[in-house]
């Protein structure tokens, strides 16, 4: 599913206009066939329509006509100036008229008293409001009889459902413009608006659905802003089929540098991850003191300590994906050993938890290097890293992933509900995954997931992309069940799961 802001809707209304000639009426009323699908008909009988006087009200009024057309009883309020009624909204305005179909008026320079109270009473013998007031071509403060009606459809509701999106809410930034409705439902047009990643957000948009209103795949793809939500069809896509001539070397190689005395789990949870997730060889690179007992926990996985520099050489060279950081220590040595594993390898490295520690006030090293660097910060990391702190990061998330990103040349997973994956141009949004997951060793888990799908030859950026939707898929699943799911459960239905996945070659 696409991403887009009011820019992009403006942007792509004006080529299909201007450019490939279909009328601004055709799209709007597409855009009305496809909301009427989700207003529920088959539960619901009495709807009211309040609709302003841009393009997102004339969906409004086109919607009442259609309403009405399949015997609804419908109300419709249309608040704004006459003057300013786009020519799309005039001509939905004036169909209704010639039906016969009584459109009550809010001017916002008249009083309009009586006009409010017939909205009250009206939205109490209805089943459903529909809101077309404002669309995305808001974004200014919500004032005078607009902010009453918000309000009054806010205190007296019954089923809200959105056209587009609630009014009140920037479409772009998700600033809510002072008042805003709360919908039980938001039908959406083509775009995810980016506004709704905002976390705050999510108390206003209800259920979000989007819907197409005719315009060209080709065309949308060449003018979208490379931000999208990840689809269970994009991982089918992309997850590699094992046919019946693989043997474990077309599965990677992948080593795992993670563990310290004390964080011993960190590190049986990232190299079974990787395991169960398909890769042919797993060596985990640990302490000696702590070597033993992971031996004797991951028994289909190899491995070394760090006294074993050779073999430890050849592991770095000749590894398809290397994994990095979980539960080492925040101190030098890691910083070292960080520095040493990037300077011989030239594989693709995923770094995480303490690997991120270190690489505060020393994020140069990345430059130096060739690898292709995937970094999985959650929140906190993040604002180590960047010097950011937390409530910054968390208002402006896609912007601030996108640019370090973009900066470093690296790849970012920036973990939390709706976790970003970008490389700093290609923005996906993670819809899978909930806080039933926010325990220790998740992040563990992802990373030796992360690193064997890269090591198994998926193209980097769509590995991470994958592991990030199959790692919150499976909790998803399982949280229907369990009020909290841990690593090791997640781990253990990874090759269930993978198997569904795993229905085309798409290397
Ligand atoms: N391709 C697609 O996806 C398609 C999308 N379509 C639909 O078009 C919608 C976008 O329509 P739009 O551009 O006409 O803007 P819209 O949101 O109706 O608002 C403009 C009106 O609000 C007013 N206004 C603004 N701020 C205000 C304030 N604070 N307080 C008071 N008034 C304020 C503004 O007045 P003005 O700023 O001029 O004073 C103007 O009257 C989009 O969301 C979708 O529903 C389909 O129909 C076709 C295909
Ligand atoms: N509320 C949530 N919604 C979706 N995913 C979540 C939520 N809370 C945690 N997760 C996921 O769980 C994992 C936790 O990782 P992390 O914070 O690194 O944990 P740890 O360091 O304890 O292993 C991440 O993949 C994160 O996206
Ligand atoms: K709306």
């Amino acid at each position: 599913m696409r991403i887009g802001t009011s820019m992009s809707t403006k942007r792509l209304d004006e080529v299909c206009v201007n450019e490939y000639k279909i009328p601004l009426i055709v799209m709007m009323e597409n855009a009305i066939l496809s909301a009427i699908k989700h207003l529920d008909m088959d539960l619901y009988d009495k709807y009211i329509v309040v609709s302003g006087v841009g393009n997102n009200g004339g969906d409004g009024l086109g919607i009442a006509r259609q309403l009405k057309a399949r015997g609804k009883d419908v109300k419709v309020f249309v608040v704004g100036s006459m003057e300013k009624i786009t020519p799309c909204s005039k001509t939905n305005l004036d169909i209704l008229k010639a039906m016969n179909i009584s459109c009550r008026t809010l001017d916002i320079k008249g009083e309009n008293i009586n006009i409010l109270e017939e909205l009250k009473t009206s939205i109490k013998n209805s089943d459903v409001l529909v809101d077309c007031i404002f669309g995305t071509g808001l974004e200014r403060e919500v004032k005078g009889v607009f902010k009453d009606i918000i309000n009054i459809i806010n205190t007296n509701k019954n089923l809200v459902y959105s056209i587009d999106v609630p009014s009140g809410i920037n479409a772009t930034t998700g600033e809510i413009l002072g008042v805003c409705i709360k919908a039980d439902k938001t039908i959406s047009f083509e775009f995810y608006k980016r506004g709704f990643l905002k976390y705050e957000t999510k108390e206003y948009i209800g259920d979000v659905v989007v819907e197409h209103v005719g315009i060209p795949e080709h065309i949308i793809k060449k003018y979208d802003d490379n931000e999208y939500i990840t689809s269970i069809d994009f991982v089918k896509g992309n997850i590699k089929s094992k046919n019946k001539f693989s043997f474990k070397n077309n599965f990677g190689k992948v080593t795992i540098f993670a563990g310290s005395k004390g964080f011993s789990g960190a590190a049986f949870i990232a190299s079974e991850a990787a395991i169960k997730s398909g890769s042919g060889l797993v060596t985990l690179v640990c302490d000696e003191d702590i070597q033993d007992i992971i031996s004797s926990k991951v028994s289909e996985g190899m491995t070394a300590n760090y006294k074993e520099e050779n073999r430890i050489n050849k592991l770095i060279e000749t590894s398809s994906a290397i994994g990095f950081g979980c539960g080492m220590g925040d101190n030098k040595l890691t910083l070292e050993r960080l520095e040493y594993v990037l300077n011989k390898s030239n594989c693709p490295m995923i770094i995480d938890a303490d690997g991120l520690n270190v690489l505060k006030n020393n994020i140069n090293i990345l430059k130096k290097c060739e690898n292709r660097i995937i970094i999985t910060p959650h929140l906190g990391e993040m604002s180590r890293l960047t010097g950011k702190s937390i409530s910054y990061i968390k208002e402006n998330r896609l912007d601030v992933a996108k640019e370090f990103a973009k900066e470093n040349n690296i790849i970012v997973l920036l973990k939390g509900y709706e976790t970003i994956i970008t490389d700093g141009n290609i923005l996906y949004i993670n819809p899978t995954g909930n806080s039933a997951m926010a325990n220790g060793g998740m992040g563990d888990c992802l990373l030796g997931m992360i690193t064997s799908f890269i090591g198994q030859g998926l193209e980097i950026f769509n590995a991470v992309v994958c592991a990030a939707y199959i790692h919150g898929y499976i909790g998803d699943i399982l949280s229907k069940k369990l009020y909290t799911v841990n690593a090791t459960q997640i781990i253990n239905e990874i090759p269930s799961i993978m198997n569904e996945f795993d229905i085309e070659i798409n290397l």
